[in-house]
C-alpha cells in the first residue's frame, strides 16, 4: 500500500507575507483536493496540552468499567457518538470480544461547550483540559478557513462565523493492544466514512493505521512528526459545491508485524 503525498504546510510562515499566506493557501487546497486532508505544523498549539488532554483521557479509561459506563450516552450509538451533541463514553468492543477483536477501540467524546456532564467527578480537570485544548484547536481551524478563503475565493470564514455558534467535539480513540498470536496485520479497525461536519484536527501517535481513499484505492497516511492532520469533511464538502470533497478513511492494523499489535491512541477536534 503506497502513501499519498500529503502536504505539510507551515501556518506560522502563512503569517510572514502575502505571498507566502497565498502559496500556502494553495498548497494546503491542493492537498486536499487530491487526498481530502493535509498536514499542518508550526500551529502554536503547545505539545503540553496536547499531552495533557490525552492524559486526562487516559485516566478516565483506567477507570472500572462500571464507572466508565455511567457516561455512556445510548441515543449516540449509532453515529459514534459525533453527531450527538452530549457528551459520550463509547465502547466498541462490547459485543465483540473473542471473534474480531481487532475492532477494539473504546471512543471518549464531549463538547466542550456543554458545561454538564464531564467526568470530572471521576478525573479531577478534565474539563478544563479539554476546553483549553479545544479553544487553541479552533483558533486553528479559524486560520485554516482563512487559507481555504483565499484559495478558493469563498467565505467560509464568514458563513460558519455568522452562523449562531456552531457544535464542536473533542474526541479521543483508544485502540488497546491486540494480544494473539494469529495474523491480524491490515484487519480492518474502523469501517469506511466519512466524518459530519466542516473541518476535523486529527492529532495520532506513531503507529499508523489511518487511510484515506484516493481514487478508489485507500492509502496509508504515515503520522508526521509535530504535525497536525487536517480533515475535510461533509458540511465542507456542500458549502464548497464539492470543490472539496469529504475525505473518505479507514484505520487499519498496521501491515508491519513489528508494530501490529501495539496500541494506538488519536485525538481530534471537530467543528461541526
Ligand atoms: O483514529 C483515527 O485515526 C481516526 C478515527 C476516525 O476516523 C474517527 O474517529 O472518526
Ligand atoms: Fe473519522
Amino acid at each position: 500500500m503506497s502513501a499519498t503525498p500529503i502536504a505539510i504546510v507551515d501556518l506560522g510562515r502563512c503569517e510572514t507575507s502575502q505571498s507566502a499566506l497565498e502559496e500556502s493557501a494553495d498548497s494546503l487546497v491542493e492537498s486536499i483536493r487530491n487526498s481530502g486532508v493535509a498536514f499542518i505544523r508550526n500551529t502554536g498549539i503547545q505539545e503540553s496540552q496536547v499531552k495533557h488532554a490525552e492524559s486526562v483521557a487516559n485516566d478516565f479509561l483506567a477507570l472500572p468499567q462500571d464507572v466508565k459506563n455511567r457516561f455512556v450516552d445510548r441515543s449516540s450509538a449509532q453515529t459514534d457518538g459525533l453527531g450527538s451533541v452530549v457528551h459520550s463514553y463509547v465502547n466498541m468492543d462490547a459485543a465483540r470480544i473473542g471473534t474480531e477483536y481487532w475492532k477494539t477501540r473504546e471512543s471518549l467524546i464531549f463538547n466542550p461547550d456543554i458545561k454538564m456532564g464531564f467526568p470530572d467527578d471521576v478525573v479531577p480537570g478534565f474539563s478544563d483540559s479539554w476546553k483549553a485544548f479545544s479553544i487553541s484547536c479552533d483558533d486553528v481551524i479559524r486560520r485554516v478557513l482563512k487559507l481555504l478563503d483565499a484559495s478558493l475565493n469563498t467565505r467560509l470564514c464568514q458563513v460558519f462565523n455568522s452562523e449562531e455558534e456552531r457544535s464542536k467535539s473533542v474526541k479521543f480513540n483508544h485502540y488497546p493492544a491486540i494480544q494473539t498470536n494469529e495474523d491480524v496485520c491490515g484487519k480492518i479497525r474502523v469501517r469506511a466514512h466519512s466524518d459530519p461536519g466542516i473541518l476535523s484536527l486529527l492529532f495520532q501517535d506513531n503507529i499508523g493505521g489511518l487511510q484515506v481513499e484516493n481514487n478508489g484505492e485507500f492509502v496509508d497516511v504515515a503520522p508526521e512528526e509535530g504535525a497536525i492532520l487536517v480533515q475535510a469533511n461533509q458540511l465542507l464538502a456542500q458549502h464548497t459545491g464539492d470543490r472539496l470533497k469529504e475525505v473518505h478513511h479507514r484505520v487499519i492494523v498496521p501491515t508491519d508485524p513489528k508494530i501490529a499489535c501495539l496500541q494506538r491512541q488519536t485525538l481530534s477536534y471537530f467543528l461541526l
